[in-house]
């Protein structure tokens, strides 16, 4: 059993352990009814609403439509507009990968489709490019040598399509340049999701005056577009177009950074340990940054039961040995992203099904939410308001179904930034 840990810290609550989890993407629009989360076949969900409170929270801001670094980082308590620093290197950290902060600029990438006059067919490939061919196409582009040979490029594959490029000089670099990945522009340090994004390959550009700033965009260039010439011939989008698939043949790249998010630790800031099951490697680089006790999980292939039955375990691992175990699922933020209704439900069922009505929460204080709202109509990212309930052990709001428009009406009200979020739990759980 856990050991009774929040009474040690003045904790109010009847609990002993807080269970923080976010459904990345699950939230939808409220004006759109019946959302998935209403929709969803939940028991385990809906019979946590009828214990909790419920309210609503704009992740950076309303109307932000934040990618899930920002936000993750934002609803763990930690504004990004003072402290974030671009996915890039919160990617890189995730995937093992720490920057030599300065001097290498790492981006999140995704290996995508483009045609003949480089118009952006799919972002994503097509979604269904494997492990195994991203690190095999990776690998043809990995060590390149850029700028005359004072550059180079690292390329890591991660997940799926998904992967980091790392951008790096003897001559000092700046993360500040834009993205050549239509569905995500920057504005300032972060980047907003752009739905229905164009079709052109834009060229990096350079997002202030600096010198350092103008050679990341032209050592960044010139490796997309001499990645572009090495892939068209890769073995492995030779097979896939054979196969009737479409080929990895140009690698977006987004969010840019030249340093990790430098803050006080979790545990420094709330005084309490915090923990983190990640399937992704952003969220694995917040838990990192964030000096969360990180819990990886290795199962991406499977049933539904078997994957979530290890996300559960390592929550359970977790909880032996922290006071906040914030677990991170990605499920229904793909097919938000796909405009798949019927799949985004069935995310959200398999999530109740085999996560939450598998651990007994009856001992610990529960808040459940997402990161953002990802639409499946809009099918990207918004600036919705994003539902969230806490089961406090002091009674709910009355609720017997957890979703968007029951939340609106929620004892908690709007909390306007996600940052507030984690400090109104945790006082709600607290004596003061
Ligand atoms: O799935 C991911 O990696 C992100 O949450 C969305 O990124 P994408 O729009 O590039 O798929």
């Amino acid at each position: 059993m856990p050991q009774a840990s929040f009474i040690n810290k003045g904790v109010d609550s009847p609990y002993m352990k807080l269970l923080f989890l976010v459904l990345d993407g699950a939230a939808d629009n409220a004006n759109d009814v019946p959302t998935p989360y209403m929709a969803a076949n939940k028991p385990g969900l809906d019979g946590l609403a009828r214990q909790s409170r419920m309210g609503v929270h704009y992740p950076l801001g309303r109307g932000v439509a934040p990618e899930s670094d920002s936000a993750v980082m934002s609803i763990l308590g930690y504004d990004p507009n003072k402290y974030y620093t671009g996915r890039g290197p919160l990617e890189a950290l995730g995937a093992g990968y720490k920057i030599r902060e300065g001097y290498e600029v790492a981006f999140r990438a995704n290996f995508a489709t483009i045609d003949a006059s480089r118009n952006i067919v799919d972002r994503r490939v097509g979604r269904n490019l494997s492990s195994e061919e991203a690190a095999e196409l990776a690998r043809a582009v990995d060590n390149m040598k850029l700028g005359g040979g004072r550059g180079y490029a690292r390329v890591i594959p991660t997940i799926g399509h998904r992967a980091v490029v790392v951008i790096g000089s003897s001559d000092r670099l700046s993360g500040y340049v834009s993205n050549n990945d239509p569905g995500y522009a920057r504005q300032g340090k972060i980047s907003i999701a752009v739905p229905n994004p164009g079709k052109k390959l834009p060229p990096l550009e350079a997002l202030d005056s600096s010198e350092e700033a103008r050679r990341t965009a032209e050592l960044a260039n010139e490796f997309v577009d001499k990645a572009i010439k090495i892939l068209a011939d890769h073995e492995v989008n030779k097979r896939r177009e054979r196969e009737g698939k479409l080929p990895g043949n140009v690698i977006l790249i987004r969010d840019a950074g030249h340093e990790i998010p430098h803050v006080e630790p979790a545990e420094k800031v709330f005084g309490l340990r915090f923990g983190a099951v990640t399937e992704m490697p952003v969220e694995r680089g917040i838990a990192i940054a964030l000096g969360m006790d990180s819990m990886p999980v290795s199962k991406y292939v499977g049933t539904k039961e078997e994957v979530l039955g290890e996300r559960l375990e390592a929550t359970l691992r977790l909880l032996d040995r922290v006071d906040v175990a914030y677990v991170h699922l990605k499920g229904p933020d793909e097919p938000g992203h796909d405009g798949d209704f019927k799949r985004k439900v069935e995310e959200i069922e398999a999530i109740d099904k085999y996560y939450v009505q598998r651990l007994n929460s009856d001992s610990l204080a529960v808040l459940v939410t997402s990161d953002h709202a990802t639409p499946w109509r809009l099918r990207s990212h918004s600036g919705d308001p994003v539902p969230f309930m806490v089961k406090t052990g002091s009674g709910g709001d009355g609720f017997s179904r957890f979703d968007e428009v029951n939340a609106l009406k929620g004892s908690l009200g709007i909390v306007e930034h996600g940052w507030f979020l984690l400090p109104l739990v945790l006082k709600l759980l607290r004596k003061d």
